[in-house]
């Protein structure tokens, strides 16, 4: 799914209106009902007070056609206009009289100095008050209004965007900002949804086709691409009966050192999970026992360090490399992972440690294979592109990074991103579960393992990433946020899969 700018949403919305010969007020009406339905389907004509809160552009009109929906199906509501600038919205204006066929209670125009209306922990509150139009930060009277929302322990949906939130461009967070527990975002979701920054002002959000122009909206280049699950299920490769292991890779992992073995034991297993036909682990000597007694179908490779990985030789063929978990970062390790990155040609993995060793030694960057696949948690993320002013300057450094090297990035996080030359891949699966010690190491092994079956650079890192994310969704199921572990991630993979799969719940039915 693309995500589109506020102004090229603002040009949709427009193409839309030319060219369905449809009025700007009937969308806007359109998109209430819409709204509504969704709402209804959960309060089912509870009696609870809802408090709406509009503004005077576009965004405030689609609080008043909803209101118009909610009291015309029985609901209890209330309707307030921060009436605090003559620019109204034509749509505005035209939702303002619509009000009146339906109810004799006009909105209540707030004048933008007296006090605020008296709110109640059990009114639900709905935010229409700025949407994609906001320009500058919530200032005076408004400022005051939405901390006395954000203060109100009732439930706050937001319409299109929580009020004082940008769509796509950097803000400083401490302005005022509508802390929304969910939002209903129209057509796609805004970038600053996903960005660690912004992306808690929205509550859980949920993305309402509108229908706006599909012309447009498939010629748009976006901001960044979601992978959603029906993208995700086009990537899979199912198996040909009549295949054997040697035709679904080998990966090699460099991984593990005294203390860390657990690392490389992750990694290994993950590999496998994903399906890579054969895994050996190149490992310091003393790990041996344990990579083989953790890991019955994996083979080994000791290096002569007893303690740390100090050379690379082997005489197989054909590998996927996947470099980093565990490593360490002194001479020798740094001198082996060299040593291992210049006989590559082909896409290989690095983490963790390899990025360390990377960051510190800038001349080992002429020897990562085209397309290989960086995956740097943010403290590593720094060390390769320096510190970043604010999220969006984050996206465009790795950008350039990637770009200039060659290398996909993969941005890990609650929404991890990855980065190819100027595209934006965001995931939109896992869960806070995930941050547990080893997870980063099970997505290298992930992402090599399916590299090692042939897929292409940039579908192994995003589709990698997803499954990595829905295995860990999944086993929350029976372990809990808190019970998830790194191998227990691992060993969902098969079930990520399977959900790929899985038929779509059926939605209940509308009345
Ligand atoms: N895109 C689509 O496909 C569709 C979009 N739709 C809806 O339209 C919404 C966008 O509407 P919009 O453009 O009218 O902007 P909106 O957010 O209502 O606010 C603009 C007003 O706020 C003002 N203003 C700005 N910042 C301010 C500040 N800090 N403090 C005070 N004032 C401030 C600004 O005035 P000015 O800057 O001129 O002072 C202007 O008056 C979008 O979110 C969605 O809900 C759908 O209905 C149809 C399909
Ligand atoms: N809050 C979260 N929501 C979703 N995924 C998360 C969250 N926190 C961490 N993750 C995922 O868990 C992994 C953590 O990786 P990393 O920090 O490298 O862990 P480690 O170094 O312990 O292996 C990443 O894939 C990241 O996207
Ligand atoms: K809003």
């Amino acid at each position: 799914m693309k995500i589109l700018s506020a102004q090229q949403l603002a040009e949709a919305d427009q193409s839309t209106i030319d060219k369905n010969q449809i009025s700007s007020n009937d969308l806007m009406g359109h998109i209430a009902k819409l709204i509504f339905d969704k709402i209804h389907q959960r309060l089912q004509g509870s009696p609870v007070p809802i408090k709406i809160f509009c503004g005077i552009g576009k965004n405030g009109g689609d609080g008043l056609a909803l209101a118009r929906q909610m009291i015309q199906h029985g609901y209890h509501v209330t309707t307030y206009v921060t009436n605090c600038s003559k620019k109204r919205a034509p749509e505005f204006l035209y939702h303002y009289d619509k009000i009146k066929e339906v109810t004799k209670d006009w909105p209540i125009l707030l004048s933008c100095k007296e006090d605020f209306p008296d709110l109640h922990p059990q009114d639900i509150i709905i935010d229409a008050i700025f949407g994609t139009g906001i320009n500058r930060p919530i200032d005076g009277w408004m400022a005051d209004l939405v901390h006395y929302l954000n203060k109100t322990p009732a439930f706050k949906l937001a319409i299109d965007m929580p009020s004082g939130l940008y769509a796509n461009t950097p803000q400083d967070i401490a302005t005022p900002i509508i802390q929304a527990q969910h939002t209903f975002s129209f057509e796609t979701p805004k970038l600053s949804f996903f960005l660690s920054q912004t992306g808690k002002f929205t509550g859980t959000f949920e993305v309402v086709q509108i229908g706006l122009d599909p012309e447009y909206m498939m010629k748009a280049a976006p901001l960044a691409q979601i992978i959603t699950p029906d993208a995700a299920k086009s990537m899979y490769k199912p198996r040909d009966k009549f295949s054997h292991k040697g035709d679904y890779g080998h990966v090699l992992t460099m991984a593990g050192s005294k203390g860390k073995v657990g690392a490389a034991v992750l990694s290994n297993s993950a590999a496998l999970n994903m399906g890579a036909g054969k895994v050996t682990a190149y490992i310091p000597a003393h790990a041996n026992v344990i990579l083989q007694s953790s890991l019955p179908e994996i083979m080994t490779i000791s290096s002569l360090g007893e303690n740390f990985i100090t050379d690379f030789e082997h005489d197989i063929k054909d590998i996927t490399l996947c470099v980093g978990p565990g490593l360490g970062t002194g001479d020798d390790v740094s001198s082996a992972f060299a040593k291992a990155l210049s006989q590559q040609s082909l896409p290989v993995v690095i983490d963790a440690d390899g990025l360390n060793i990377l960051s510190d030694n800038s001349d080992y960057w002429k020897l990562i294979p085209k397309n290989s696949i960086l995956t740097p948690h943010d403290g590593e993320l720094e060390k390769l592109i320096g510190q970043w002013k604010d999220d969006y300057d984050r996206l465009e450094k790795a950008k350039k990074l990637s770009i200039d090297k060659d290398v996909i990035l993969v941005l890990k996080g609650a929404h991890t991103i990855a980065v190819s030359g100027k595209n934006l891949y965001i995931n939109d699966t896992g869960n806070p579960g995930m941050a547990t010690a080893g997870s980063g190491d099970v997505l290298s092994g992930i992402i090599a393992g399916l590299l090692a079956q042939k897929y292409d650079a940039l579908t192994a890192a995003v589709f990698g990433v997803f499954l990595h994310g829905r295995a860990g969704d999944i086993a929350s199921q029976t372990y809990a946020h808190e019970g998830l572990k790194a191998s227990i991630i691992s060993n969902f993979v098969g079930a990520a899969i399977l959900d790929l799969f899985r038929p779509e719940p059926q939605q209940p039915q509308q009345q």
